[in-house]
This record gives C-alpha cells, sequence and structure tokens, in this order.
C-alpha cells in the first residue's frame, strides 16, 4: 500500500528585486513510497532535494501539485496540514538535540501527553532499540557524534512517526561510521517497518540504505528506482554519468552492432538506445556507456589500453586506460593483476547491458 504520494510537486523561493515573483527548484515531481519502503534522493548540490523533503515536512508551501501521506491529503497549493499535526518524525544532519536536557528527557520530549510510565517504557523501548539503554542520564555534549545520532533517531521513532524524514543524518561522521550506521539504522527502521526518505549526497550511502531511490537534477526526478536499475539500466544521459563510473566511448550502429574503438559489439538496436534513436537504415553515431567492470583484460584482442592511472582499493584497483584515439576508460581489475604506468594492456569489452544514447552534437 501506498504511504507517500506526491502528485506533481511545484516548490519556489521569491525572487530578489520581484514582488509577487517565485523561482520554481522543484517541479512536476510525482513519486510514490510504499509503507515501510526506505528511500533516498540523490542529486547535485542545489537540485531541490532538502526543498522537497522540507515541503513533506511542511516546512515550505507549494506552489502546485499535492502531498498525500496513506489517505490524508496533506498539502496542496490552497491549504496544508501543520507540520505538527503530519504524523512525520525528522533527524537533522547536526542532531539538533537539547543540549540542556539528558538523553532520556530528548527522547521522551515529545511525548507530554502520555504518563510518566508510558514515557519511560516507550523511552526504554527506544534506547534499547539504538543500543544505548546505558547512556540515558548522560547529555548531549558527552556523546559521540554517532551516538548523538542515534538518540536523535530514538526520539523521531519514540513519537510512532507514519513516515521518518532524514536531512544528511550521516555527514558529521567519519566515512567508517557513515557506513555502518547507515545500515544499523536501516535495520532499526525495517525491524520497525518505518517507511523513511532520506536525503545524501553520497552514492555509496545511498546504495546502502534505500530500497528506492530518486535521482534528481535541477529541480526534477531524472529516476525513482532501485540501486540496481539506477546502475544499470538509467533511463537518461544525466543518471548514467551521475551514478557509478563510467565514460561514453563513440559508436556507429551497423545492423545489429555498435562498432567500437573496442571492437564490435553486438545490440539489440531498438532497446539499447534510449533516447533520440533514429531510423535502422541511416547510419546513427551514439555514445556508449563503458562501466570500469565492462572492460576484461583479454590476451586475444588487438586492442590496447595504454595504463596512465591507477588506484589501489584492496580487493581491486581502478586503473585509467587510454585507447589509441586518446579516449581514456576506467577499468577495474583484481588488484592481483598489477600492472605498471605506460603498459600496454590488451582489452575488450563484455557488456551486461548495454547502455546508449543518440551523440550528442557539439
Ligand atoms: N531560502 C531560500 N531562498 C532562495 N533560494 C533558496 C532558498 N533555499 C534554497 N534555495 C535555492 O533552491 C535550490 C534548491 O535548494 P535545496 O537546498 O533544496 O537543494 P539541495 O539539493 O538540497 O542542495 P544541497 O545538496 O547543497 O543541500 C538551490 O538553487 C538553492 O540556492
Amino acid at each position: 500500500m501506498s504511504c507517500l504520494k506526491l502528485n506533481n510537486l511545484a516548490c519556489g523561493y521569491p525572487q530578489h528585486g520581484t514582488k509577487n515573483s517565485e523561482l520554481l527548484v522543484v517541479n512536476q515531481l510525482n513519486l510514490t513510497l510504499n509503507d515501510g519502503e526506505i528511500a533516498c534522493l540523490l542529486g547535485p548540490s542545489g537540485c531541490g532535494k532538502t526543498t522537497v523533503l522540507r515541503a513533506i515536512a511542511g516546512f515550505h508551501g507549494l506552489n502546485a501539485g499535492e502531498i498525500w501521506l496513506s489517505d490524508h491529503k496533506l498539502a496542496d497549493v490552497n491549504s496544508a496540514v501543520p507540520p505538527e499535526r503530519r504524523r512525520i518524525g525528522m533527524v537533522f544532519q547536526d542532531y539538533a538535540l537539547f543540549p540542556h536536557l539528558s538523553v532520556k528527557d530528548n527522547v521522551t520530549f515529545g511525548l507530554h501527553k502520555l504518563s510518566k510510565s508510558e514515557q519511560n517504557s516507550i523511552c526504554h523501548e527506544m534506547l534499547s532499540l539504538v543500543k544505548l539503554e546505558h547512556l540515558g542520564d548522560r547529555f548531549p555534549h558527552e556523546l559521540s557524534g554517532g551516538q548523538q545520532q542515534r538518540v536523535a533517531l530514538a526520539r523521531a521513532l519514540a513519537a510512532k512517526p507514519s513516515l521518518l524524514l532524514l536531512d544528511e543524518p550521516f555527514s558529521n561522521l567519519d566515512v567508517d561510521l557513515r557506513r555502518t550506521l547507515a545500515l544499523e539504522v536501516r535495520n532499526i527502521l525495517k525491524q520497525q517497518n518505518i517507511t523513511a526518505i532520506m536525503v545524501t549526497h553520497d552514492q555509496e550511502e545511498a546504495f546502502a540504505f534505500a530500497d528506492v531511490i530518486g535521482v534528481m537534477n535541477d529541480g526534477k526526478l531524472h529516476q525513482w528506482d532501485t540501486p540496481y536499475n539506477l546502475y544499470h539500466q538509467p533511463n537518461s544521459r544525466f543518471v548514467a554519468s551521475f551514478i557509478g563510473q563510467g565514460v561514453f566511448l563513440s559508436g556507429r550502429i551497423n545492423k545489429q552492432h555498435i562498432e567500437t574503438e573496442l571492437g564490435h559489439v553486438a545490440c539489440d538496436v531498438s532497446s539499447s538506445v534510449s533516447e533520440n534513436i533514429v531510423s535502422e537504415n541511416t547510419e546513427t553515431h551514439v555514445d556508449v556507456l563503458v562501466r570500469p567492470d565492462d572492460i576484461i583484460h583479454d590476451q586475444n584482442s588487438t586492442v590496447t589500453g595504454e595504463v596512465c592511472g591507477k588506484i589501489f582499493a584492496g580487493t581491486s584497483t581502478l586503473y585509467t586506460l587510454k585507447l589509441p584515439s586518446g579516449t581514456e576508460l576506467l577499468a577495474n581489475f583484481p588488484s592481483h593483476l598489477d600492472y605498471s604506468l605506460g603498459q600496454e594492456i590488451p582489452l575488450s569489452a563484455n557488456f551486461q547491458h548495454l547502455i546508449s544514447y543518440a551523440k550528442e552534437t557539439a
């Protein structure tokens, strides 16, 4: 069952120097999040992620569209349920704990309508959920960043929200802690069947945390999909370039093949060229997306790439390989294959999913 629905959402900010005029920073945005699903909004800085989150929370009005939570309309252009009546919890980047209150008092802050014993029981349940039962009497300044964020999560969940919004919750933490806490929070949310949306800049964090990811650019939602599909079946050139690593290699469609510098690649022309494909009997120039895991070391190949960069990453090494045309590809090889800078490596491509787009004209 759908929990959150955004229909044709548009939001803006007043433009400097003009009265009654707003610049739209989110436009025609549609998405549906099912009960118990965890989503991320991902996109370049300034693309409108936080504005969407603020609109859902009720801190930002709508210029067009509707927001629905289960069967309740939360907002449209003319009306809005106030934030405190939306049953939406929030976790912020800077934890936003009350510094003068103990951990226990922070967690029970929104529960003043309940009896003391109900408050204590929920507080105990929430603190054990985030594994902080032993720190209930401490104050925020006596906790690490990761512990403070756990308290913020416990506080948000104590109010039994219908939806949880997380605004870059892990970005103040170091990289290792970010990854482990993202997974830990995901497990807690799944265990409690909480529907949630997180905003982040960090793709790996989004991949680890979310069931579904919305890739935004310039106020628009380009693709709302699983991490696997975003990587293997990006629906636009923007998503293909933004998600994961990859390089576009020039190609030319010839019947059921695309001719590239790495040889002929078999393809189903109708499904592989996603944008602006022209008729099959004209020569069509395309850009083929080559991911680092598409490139293989192939002793039988006559095409070689010169190693001009390498980044060792433990189990694998990411190489930059220059083809004779000068195009530089990225290739991920197991790290026991240790090539030197300047070495020529015979290469071929092994595409699991061929992604190509009509060639961009300069
Ligand atoms: N109060 C404001 N007044 C005017 N413009 C604003 C205001 N807040 C944000 N904007 C603009 O709206 C656009 C979207 O901002 P938003 O904060 O939603 O982006 P974001 O994707 O969350 O960015 P980041 O990842 O950097 O936090 C940006 O161009 C920003 O400059």
